[in-house]
């Protein structure tokens, strides 16, 4: 009964993965960047150290958005009207994306700028 139970949260986990690829440009967005920077990963074999922080800022980005739309649609469904409150909770999700996004903008930089230039 219970690894039927985990089982099921596995898909459930695998449904909002889907969900996000399907309803949020900027996750597919996301994604494509990743697929980008893995093949360049492989082009200029780079180092163990060097896939562990890439795969970390892909990661927090990812997190990051899935959390940022969470959060919106719960937004959503609280209230549709201008509300103080619900811009800043808004406001602090997207925080969170462009704080990924930095970290993981400066990571690829650092990581292949001595392989490009
Ligand atoms: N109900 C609301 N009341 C007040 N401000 C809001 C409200 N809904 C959205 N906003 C403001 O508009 C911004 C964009 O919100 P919206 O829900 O449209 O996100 P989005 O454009 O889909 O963002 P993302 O690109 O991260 O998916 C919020 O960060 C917030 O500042």
């Amino acid at each position: 009964m219970k690894s039927k139970n985990r089982l099921h949260s596995f898909r459930y986990a695998f449904q909002g993965i889907f969900q996000i690829l399907m309803r949020e440009p900027n996750a597919r967005i996301h994604l494509a960047i990743s697929f980008l920077v893995v093949i360049l990963g492989f082009y200029f074999r780079i180092s163990v150290s060097e896939w562990l922080f890439l795969l970390l800022a892909m990661c927090m980005v990812f997190c990051a958005e899935i959390f940022n739309t969470a959060i919106e649609y719960l937004c959503d469904r609280i209230t549709l009207e201008q509300d103080e409150m619900i811009r800043n909770v808004k406001d602090l999700a997207a925080a969170a994306v462009l704080v990924a996004a930095l970290f993981a903008v400066i990571t690829g930089v650092l990581v292949f700028w001595p392989y490009i230039f």
